[in-house]
C-alpha cells in the first residue's frame, strides 16, 4: 500500500499540512491499521486469515462497499477491552496532531462490538482516556457520532439508542452507516425521530453507492443536517440546486470513493465541480487504514489528479468548519486559528 510522504506533496498540500483543519467523516474502526490489528488479534487469540502486515494490506483490494465491509467488521472483531479502544483512539488522535486536524468528528459504531460481548461503557472508557490525553496534551477538539448499522433491523438500532441514553453527553450526533443499497433511509424514520427528541444532531450516509433519491429521502424523511458522502447528488440537477441553496454539507471521502469503485480513478471524481457549484463539500478520510491515506493524503490526491487550487483548498477547509457540529463560538475559534495561520503563511 502506498503512503504519500510529505516530501512528495505538491505546493498546495504542503501549505495545507500546517493549516488548522477539521475532519468530519471518520469511522474509528476504519482507522485500525494493520500492525495494531495483528497486535490485538494476538493479544486476544483471535484467528485471522493473515499473519503479516503485508498479507493484511494485500487483502485491501475492494470491488465495492460490501467487499470492504466484510474485512472492516472482521478487523473490528479484535477490539475487546478498554485498553484496545484506548489505543485505537490514541492512534487516530496522533494523526490529528501530526496533520493539524484541530477538530474531528468520529463515528463510533457500538453495534459492531455486540457479537464479541463488548458493552458501550467499555468502549467509551477507553475512548475517554485517549480523548482526555489529547485535549490536555495539545488542545484537540473531538466530537463523537453515535453511528448505527443499517444492515441491522431498525428495532435493534432503537435498542442501541436506548442503551446509549446513559452516555448521551458523550455524543454530538447520530449517524447511519454500512451497506447502503438495500437499506434505504425510509427504514429508519422512527430511529431518527427518537434521536431528534433526545437532542442529537443528525447525519446519515447517503448517495455513496445508493441513488440520489436516498439523499433526498435522508433530508425529507430523516431531517438530517448533513449528508455523509452524497457524491451521487451530481446525477440530479434539482437536488444539486437544493443542496447549494441550503448549504447542506456533504462529507466527501475521495480516496474511499476510488478504493470502493464509486469512481474508476481520481480523475473522474466530481468533488471540485460540486464545490464550484456552491455546495458545502468537505474532504475526509472515511477509513484511512483501509483506503491508503489520512486527511492530508485525500487533499494530496485532489491536487495531483484534479489540480485543486489554493482557493479551492481553503474553501474546502472553511466548509468543514461551517459543517461541524459545533457552537458558533467554537467555529469562530477555528476561524481565528485559520486566520493566524494565513497571516503567517499567505
Ligand atoms: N464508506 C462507508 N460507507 C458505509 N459504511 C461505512 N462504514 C465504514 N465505512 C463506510
Ligand atoms: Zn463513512
Amino acid at each position: 500500500m502506498r503512503h504519500v510522504t510529505e516530501q512528495q506533496f505538491g505546493p498546495v498540500t504542503q501549505w495545507l499540512a500546517g493549516m488548522p483543519k477539521a475532519e468530519l467523516h471518520l469511522h474509528i474502526d476504519g482507522s485500525l491499521r494493520a500492525p495494531r490489528l495483528l497486535q490485538l488479534a494476538a493479544k486476544h487469540g483471535v484467528s485471522l486469515p493473515y499473519s503479516s502486515v503485508e498479507e493484511v494490506e494485500a487483502a485491501y483490494n475492494f470491488s465495492d462497499l460490501q467487499s470492504f465491509l466484510d474485512l472492516y467488521y472482521l478487523g473490528a472483531s479484535v477490539l475487546r477491552d478498554a485498553d484496545d479502544f484506548y489505543l485505537l483512539m490514541k492512534d487516530y488522535l496522533e494523526v490529528c496532531r501530526v496533520q493539524n486536524i484541530v477538530h474531528c468528528e468520529i463515528m463510533v459504531e457500538p453495534q459492531t462490538y455486540l457479537p464479541q460481548g463488548v458493552d458501550l461503557g467499555v468502549v467509551l472508557e477507553g475512548f475517554d482516556r485517549a480523548i482526555a490525553e489529547a485535549k490536555s496534551g495539545w488542545g484537540q477538539s473531538v466530537g463523537l457520532i453515535l453511528s448505527f448499522l443499517r444492515h441491522l433491523p431498525e428495532a435493534e438500532c432503537l435498542e442501541m439508542l436506548t442503551a446509549a441514553d446513559p452516555y448521551r453527553a458523550h455524543f454530538c450526533a447520530i449517524g447511519l452507516a454500512s451497506a447502503e443499497r438495500d437499506f434505504p433511509p425510509a427504514n429508519f424514520q422512527t430511529l431518527y425521530r427518537e434521536a431528534a427528541k433526545r437532542g442529537y444532531a443528525l447525519t446519515a450516509h447517503a448517495g455513496e453507492e445508493g441513488p440520489p433519491s436516498f439523499i433526498h429521502d435522508a433530508l425529507q424523511l430523516l431531517s438530517v443536517a448533513r449528508i455523509d458522502h452524497g457524491v451521487r447528488a451530481i446525477e440530479d440537477e434539482y437536488l444539486l440546486n437544493q443542496l447549494a441553496a441550503d448549504r447542506l454539507p456533504l462529507t466527501v471521502c475521495p480516496l474511499s470513493n476510488v478504493r470502493l469503485c464509486v469512481y474508476d480513478d481520481m480523475s473522474q471524481h466530481r468533488i471540485l465541480d460540486l464545490l464550484d457549484r456552491g455546495l458545502c463539500v468537505t474532504v475526509n478520510s472515511d477509513d484511512p487504514a483501509y483506503f491508503g491515506g489520512d486527511l492530508l493524503e485525500n487533499f494530496a490526491a485532489l491536487e495531483t489528479d484534479l489540480s485543486m487550487s489554493k482557493e479551492q483548498a481553503l474553501l474546502l477547509v472553511r466548509n468543514s468548519f461551517e459543517a461541524a457540529f459545533l457552537q458558533n463560538e467554537e467555529k469562530n475559534l477555528l476561524e481565528k486559528q485559520l486566520q493566524d495561520y494565513l497571516a503567517r503563511n499567505p
